[in-house]
């Protein structure tokens, strides 16, 4: 994993927690009171690429713990001018506590996330409980929880996890269709994982 600095040639598009302060403004960090959705673990920033593209209207943040990742997630961005979409270089659990206001969150999106296939190493996943009381806390009332991973064991975990947060409501996830084009695909790792044959697991949750 990559931390060196950025280049400061890519801010607004890229910037780490270090650079900022919280919690956030929205209308500040984006210039406007758009809906603001959240992609934990953006990767090379696709998912952020298309839906930002897709929804002028929406204002999307990548948070990525890998700087070289992000930094090329947020090229992309720049070049293609997309003034509704951001990286964010750091650990989304710190920037859930200490960057993201209360209530104040349309979607969060997290589109396989690291497995750590062992099980001694099963608490560095991402989505813990912690994590689950960290997004209830972001998202508004209405909000949505979208999680997909190629790893059965992790899904049937979240979903257990999920049946014990009583302030989600369980939502049919979104249809699965093949996208035509490579470049259509919801994250470069879906696209991996559905050329290679493994089977997507996907839910969605809306908070009451
Ligand atoms: C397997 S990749 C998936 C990337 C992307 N979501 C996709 O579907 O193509 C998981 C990503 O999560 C990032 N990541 C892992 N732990 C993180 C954390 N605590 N905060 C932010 N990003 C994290 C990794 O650096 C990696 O880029």
């Amino acid at each position: 994993m990559s931390r060196s600095k950025p280049t400061t040639d890519l801010k607004p598009y890229f910037q780490t927690l270090e650079d900022l302060e919280g919690p956030f403004n929205w209308n500040n960090f984006f210039g406007n009171d758009n809906p603001v959705v959240l992609d934990v673990g953006a990767g090379r920033g696709l998912f952020l690429f298309n839906s930002s593209g897709a929804n002028p209207d929406k204002n999307y943040l990548g948070l990525e713990i890998d700087y070289r990742e992000g930094r090329r997630a947020a090229t992309r961005l720049l070049k293609a001018d997309r003034p509704n979409a951001r990286v964010l270089g750091g650990d989304a659990r710190i920037a859930f506590d200490k960057f993201i206001p209360e209530s104040s969150i349309s979607e969060v999106h997290v589109y396989f996330p690291d497995p750590w296939w062992k099980k001694r190493h099963h608490k560095r996943r991402i989505f813990t409980d912690v994590f689950v009381r960290q997004v209830t806390t972001a998202l508004k009332q209405g909000g949505e929880l979208h999680f997909w991973t190629d790893v059965e064991e992790y899904f049937e975990r979240v979903k257990n996890l999920m049946d014990h947060a009583s302030q989600f409501a369980h939502r049919d996830a979104p249809e699965e269709k093949r996208p035509e084009h490579e470049m259509d695909f919801q994250t470069s790792f879906e696209r991996k994982k559905r050329n290679e044959g493994w089977k997507i697991h996907r839910g969605l949750w809306e908070l009451l």
